[in-house]
């Protein structure tokens, strides 16, 4: 099989796999394997120098009667001996290791990651760590002396380096696994078993997404803070607080162990009086920096807050229109109202703790070195065990958290969507349904929090476990010490004291990851939707002084981006001239207010163009385009202020008299002036306390105020009765100078149009004057005559089979018709007569 196959293939499942390939050589079979020879070769020599260092060391140099003195006079105070099997065991596993990878590297490498665990190798090397510290404190009994015997202090030091390195050793062979599996799959190079390969892997894959997720949480976690940026100057003073807070409180212990020795030791008033005054104003300077820095460090969190609202409520309203239809708005406002929270609250928490906790655990850790030097080796055997329990609980945690998050945005989902079409539930009776729902959704959420807390529990039982346990071996030790006369009492009791603010602050700097990783999968969403690039922009800068209002389709195809293989528009092509009004007709889904969606750049053509005055749509500013063409949709969205304020909506310095003039053209003045607090009267959530045609009025009204050169009503007037959508009608038509598109299926609406155009499947099939159109008799004819025989609450879309039936149908009933729809037939069978349309409130609907 060829190379070149082989890559696609591997490119096909694993991009990552070929890049890493590819980086490593262009293409050439070779690399991997020396690749793997070089990580082996390097493992090895380290290896070695870790051999040859401890026994060097452990005979003080090539003195073979060291060795052997060693061996027979053994004494684990004095010998070094044990130091030196336990280094030759750690080498021998090393050795091991690096052996199986060229003898069988396809196994080995596998079964060494698989050792990588926190179960297995970590542990190994904390092992071999303690074991380590233990022996210097061992040593340190019987020799008082230490500091100078420098054997001691390089075997010692070579095998604290040898423990680090075995850990990173191990770590560099499980590097070889992908190498070494493209050397396989390019050495046998069937297509079987590069598959085969691919498929045996999925916790290589796992592991290479779990590494990419790591270095995305570190990047996120830096990302969160380059926002904190202009809040430098709160960030700076609130540490400097910070430093004296910390500062003050690392003085404590000692004073407190200096009133003990001049209380219980020394028996001096004067001693003991002037540690109690340093202790005091100690106190109340911590006191006062802790108040400020915690004040401070609020004021940025609230500061980032507001900051990460706003930038993503920014990102999202600009956003092309086909992202709503793909994103729930719940999803947008969870995002927006508890994660941005989550995040700003957890990165100033998490700054401010962690800041603190490593100010107050180095200076602790010098307090307690300068104390008793054993006593503080004594206690840093812990920290790698409580590191190990850190890391593995802040990956759980950080799992856990935005499995919180996803759950807690669908239970809003929910919510957000019942409350906001209650009238709708209410209808259906379904209130309970809808709760038991919502309780659904929040009963998923609370098994992770329980889970959560479980894993919350555990943690806190395990490092609380340990704290006990050292304190309790530091009580026996520092006793053991004060009774050798190497430690004062007072001085252990500082000593203890400070050791329990040293597992504070490595606590509080444990916590500080799984915080941060919670911020980090909270902040996942909202930097997706700070960072969306809107599919549509608007750069457009055409605003010329008039705009004529001539509309061209031009070939237009196109399919809605959520559903990019389903054409809604197949090359439709008409146009419009200035000041023409023109109904787009059609059956329901038939594609009319797609068009207008297209005119309004909602979207943007798959091919061909949407032109206005010659221009393509694109071309026009965003503002301008928008103040030009004005659309009244079929379920117009009033805000939830004044009528007035709905109606000037987005124009500045907007008389009462422009709004109210408009609103007598859209036949609203007179109900809102029947309203108790007329223009000023609140229109509610949504326009909800207005009624559908009330809302549709001032809706119109907001449109014309606008003087569009383009008005697109799309079933504007559907809401009216027809005494109202008469009057507004005639309002429309005394527009003049205006390009008016309707969609409507009342014929009142559509018989007067300058030029009706039928669409059908997405596609222009008539166009022409009412009256031309019934004598074609086309589909329009065949629409007007379904609505008037009130079929059309029928099926939606019956298709063209049927045609037959309908004709022989319609024409029997047609002829049934009498009375109150005879003045209506004539209308229909063609007479242009002025008749008063009003009463013809039918549907026109397949
Ligand atoms: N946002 C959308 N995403 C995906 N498909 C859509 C979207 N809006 C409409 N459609 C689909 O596009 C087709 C045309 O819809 P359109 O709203 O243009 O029809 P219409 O002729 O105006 O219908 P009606 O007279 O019922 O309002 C329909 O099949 C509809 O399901």
């Amino acid at each position: 099989m060829e190379v070149t196959h082989v890559t696609e293939i591997l490119l096909r499942s694993d991009p990552l796999l070929l890049l890493s390939s590819e980086s490593a050589n262009k293409r050439c079979p070779l690399p991997s394997m020396a690749g793997k020879g070089k990580t082996v070769t390097v493992v090895m020599l380290l290896t070695l120098a870790d051999l040859a260092a401890n026994t060097v060391f452990y005979m003080n140099g090539v003195d073979i009667y060291k060795f052997m003195y060693g061996v027979n006079f053994f004494n684990i105070f004095t010998s070094m001996f044990d130091t030196w099997v336990l280094g030759v065991l750690r080498v021998c596993v090393m050795f091991g290791a690096v052996l199986s990878v060229p003898c069988n590297a396809r196994d080995a490498v596998p079964r060494i990651k698989l050792t990588q665990s926190w179960v297995s190798i970590y542990p190994a090397a904390v092992f071999a760590y303690t074991s380590t510290v233990t022996k210097l404190l061992l040593y340190s009994e019987k020799e008082d002396n230490i500091l100078h015997k420098q054997w001691f202090w390089a075997q010692f030091g070579g095998s604290l380096v040898g423990c680090v390195m075995f850990y990173l050793n191990w770590s560099l062979l499980t590097k070889i696994k992908t190498q070494a599996h493209l050397s396989v799959n390019k050495e046998e190079g069937t297509e079987e078993e590069i598959k085969s390969l691919v498929g045996d892997e999925p916790k290589d894959k796992k592991t290479k997404r779990k590494k990419e997720k790591d270095e995305d949480g570190k990047s996120a976690v830096l990302k969160l803070m380059s926002y904190s940026k202009p809040d430098i100057l709160y960030l700076l003073t609130a540490t400097a607080f910070l430093f004296g807070a910390a500062v003050s409180d690392i003085f404590e212990p000692f004073y407190t162990g200096q009133v003990i020795d001049g209380i219980a030791i020394e028996k001096s008033q004067e001693k003991f009086t002037r540690a109690i005054v340093i202790m005091t104003l100690l106190s109340i300077a911590s006191s006062v920096c802790a108040g400020l820095r915690g004040g401070l460090f609020s004021v940025c969190m609230s500061r980032l807050n507001i900051r990460l609202r706003n930038l993503l409520f920014k990102s999202v309203t600009q956003q092309e229109i086909g992202f709503f239809d793909s994103v729930k708005t719940g999803d947008i406002t969870s995002r927006l109202t508890s994660d941005t929270s989550t995040m700003s609250d957890m990165l100033s928490l998490n700054l401010n703790v962690f800041l603190r906790s490593f100010v107050r655990g180095a200076g602790t850790l010098v307090f307690m070195f300068k104390l008793s030097w054993q006593l503080t080796i004594f206690t840093l055997v812990i920290v790698p065990v409580v590191a190990g329990v850190s890391k593995v609980y802040g990956k759980y945690f950080k799992k856990l958290s935005k499995a919180v998050q996803d759950s807690l945005a669908k239970a809003n989902e929910v919510a957000e969507e019942v409350i906001a079409s209650l009238r709708t539930v209410r209808s259906f009776a379904h209130e309970s349904g809808e709760c038991s729902r919502y309780r659904q959704m929040l009963k998923s959420t609370y098994k992770l929090y329980v889970k959560q807390a479980i894993a919350y529990g555990g943690y806190s039982m395990t490092t609380r476990t340990l704290e006990l346990t050292m304190t309790v071996l530091t009580l026996y030790y520092g006793g053991h010490l004060v009774i050798t006369d190497r430690l004062t009492g007072g001085n252990l009791v500082s000593f203890i004291l400070y050791q329990a603010e040293l597992g504070d602050a490595i606590e509080a700097m444990g916590t500080v990851y799984t915080g941060l990783m919670q911020a980090v999968g909270a902040s996942e969403k909202v930097f997706e939707y700070i960072d969306r690039k809107p599919e549509i922009q608007n750069h457009g800068l055409l605003a010329p002084d008039k705009l004529e209002g001539h509309i061209e389709f031009k070939d237009v195809s196109f399919a809605y981006p959520a559903r990019k293989d389903i054409p809604v528009l197949k090359d439709v092509s008409f146009k419009v001239s200035p000041g023409e009004v023109v109904a787009l007709v059609g059956p329901s889904g038939s594609g009319k207010s797609t068009c207008v969606n297209l005119l309004e750049h909602f979207y943007e053509t798959m091919s061909g163009q949407v032109l206005l005055d010659g221009n393509s749509i694109k071309a026009y500013d965003h503002k301008f385009l928008h103040r030009m063409i004005a659309l009244v949709g079929q379920e117009p969205v009033l805000f939830a202020r004044s009528i007035k304020d709905n109606i000037s909506y987005a124009l500045d310095n907007c008389s009462l008299e422009e709004v109210q003039h408009v609103a007598r053209q859209a036949n609203a003045h007179q109900f809102i002036t029947e309203l108790p607090e007329g223009y000023e009267t609140e229109a509610g959530e949504k326009g909800m306390q207005l009624s559908g045609g009330q809302k549709q009025r001032v809706a119109i009204a907001r449109a014309l105020i606008r003087r569009p050169a383009v008005l697109l009503l799309d079933e504007a007037t559907s809401a009216l009765d027809s005494e109202s959508e008469h009057l507004v009608q005639q309002a429309i038509n005394n527009l003049h100078g205006h390009t008016v598109i309707v969609v409507a299926h009342r014929l009142s609406t559509v018989e007067k149009a300058d030029r009706i155009i039928v669409i059908d499947k997405g596609r222009v099939v008539e166009q022409g004057r009412h009256k031309e159109l019934m004598q074609r008799d086309g589909l329009y004819a065949k629409l007007v005559q379904r609505q008037l025989l009130g079929l059309d609450n029928k099926e939606d879309d019956s298709k063209a089979e049927n045609d037959e039936i309908d004709k022989t149908a319609n024409s029997q009933a047609y002829g049934s018709i009498k009375g109150s729809r005879a003045r209506l037939k004539s209308s229909l069978s063609g007479s242009d007569s002025d008749s008063d349309s009003s009463g013809s409130d039918l549907e026109i609907k397949v």
